[in-house]
């Protein structure tokens, strides 16, 4: 008896080991675009989720952007019913305007995945991003100059989010499409020179690939994880310090404060001004710099203005934050 040919098998094996963790008559989604990545998981997850006891739908969200979209998310519906996926949702999402359509429409989808998995009590949402998805991300963040924490790039799992394929290149993730059987739908703007991941995916990578060797793509995903374990660990030493650092209701004490890393009090003040009501995304490296400034270099100033109406100041050895 012979195998599936080696692409489809490490499809397979990489979506086995994803699942391993959930339980028997647990349902998985999987988030389906109709590109050759989340296809080619659609159809690895079809054959192992039975096998393994789960139960598995799919999902594909049109986000209305391109004359025919609705066509084709009827298409992609057809394909994951035929793999024998239910699509639970087709999902018809308007975009809104801010962020740009490319921002916009990630945080539409992302809400609408949310729903679906909600409303279905889905243990798990399958995402088709790549090992090349992940490199580009840490490339685009490197260039933003971001801390540990966003150099991690996407998470293998977060919460119910899973992504078995991020560690498989997308070559063999496209040749095990094509071995399905798929003629995948090829987003446009997958090619665009105007988003700046088509720029790193087209211009950017192949340059550093002729520049450093092959296999620039997997060192930076391979950095990649080993930051998630640092930021990790940095993560919960901070966690433990806001504790040490804090009495109820009194804010953060400046001289533990003080004491610490800068990586460690940074992350403390952070976590401090998010807990108060700052918009996380909004809190940059400078209000956070404003806040150890009341710490460590204090020279009487008041208070440091953060977004969301947030402000931090520093009274009688504390740090406390008003919203
Ligand atoms: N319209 C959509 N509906 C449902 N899921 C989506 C949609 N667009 C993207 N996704 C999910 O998010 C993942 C990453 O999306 P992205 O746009 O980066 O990939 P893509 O270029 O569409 O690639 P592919 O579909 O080949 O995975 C997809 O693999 C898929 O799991």
């Amino acid at each position: 008896m012979t195998g599936p040919p080696p692409a489809v098998a490490a499809v397979r094996v990489a979506v086995r080991r994803a699942l391993a963790d959930l339980e028997a008559g647990d349902l998985v989604l999987v988030a389906c675009s109709g590109g050759p990545d989340s296809l080619a998981l659609a159809a690895a997850t079809a054959f192992v989720a039975p096998r393994a006891g789960l139960r598995a739908g799919g999902v594909t969200v049109d986000h209305g952007l391109q004359p025919g979209s609705a066509e084709r998310a009827a298409q992609v519906a057809a394909t994951l019913r035929g793999l024998g996926l239910d699509p639970v949702e087709d999902v018809a999402v308007t975009v809104a305007a801010r962020g740009g359509p490319e921002g916009a429409a990630r945080t539409a989808r992302y809400a609408a995945l949310e729903t679906a998995a909600d409303r279905h009590r889905a243990a798990a949402v399958l995402l088709g991003h790549t090992r090349d998805d992940q490199a580009e991300t840490v490339l685009l963040r490197l260039a933003r100059g971001s801390g540990a924490r966003s150099l991690a790039g996407m998470a293998p799992s977060s919460g119910r989010y899973l992504r078995p394929l991020l560690e498989l290149d997308r070559a063999t993730v496209h040749t095990a499409a094509t071995e399905m059987g798929f003629r995948p739908w090829i987003d446009p703007h997958n090619s665009d020179p105007s988003y700046a991941r088509s720029r790193v995916r087209h211009d950017a990578l192949p340059a550093l690939e002729r520049t450093l060797g092959p296999g620039i793509a997997a060192a930076l995903a391979r950095t990649a994880s080993l930051l998630r374990d640092d930021a990790d660990a940095l993560d919960s030493w901070a966690e433990q310090a806001a504790r040490d650092a804090e009495a109820p209701g009194e804010g953060l004490d400046v001289k533990v404060l003080a004491d610490l890393p800068r990586a460690i009090r940074t992350r403390v003040l952070r976590r401090a001004a998010i807990a108060a009501g700052c918009p996380a995304g909004a809190l940059t490296a400078g209000h956070v710099a404003g806040l150890e400034r009341l710490v460590t270099r204090w020279r009487g100033q008041a208070h440091v203005d953060l977004p969301g109406g947030v402000a931090g100041r520093r009274v009688e050895g504390r740090i406390r934050f008003h919203g």
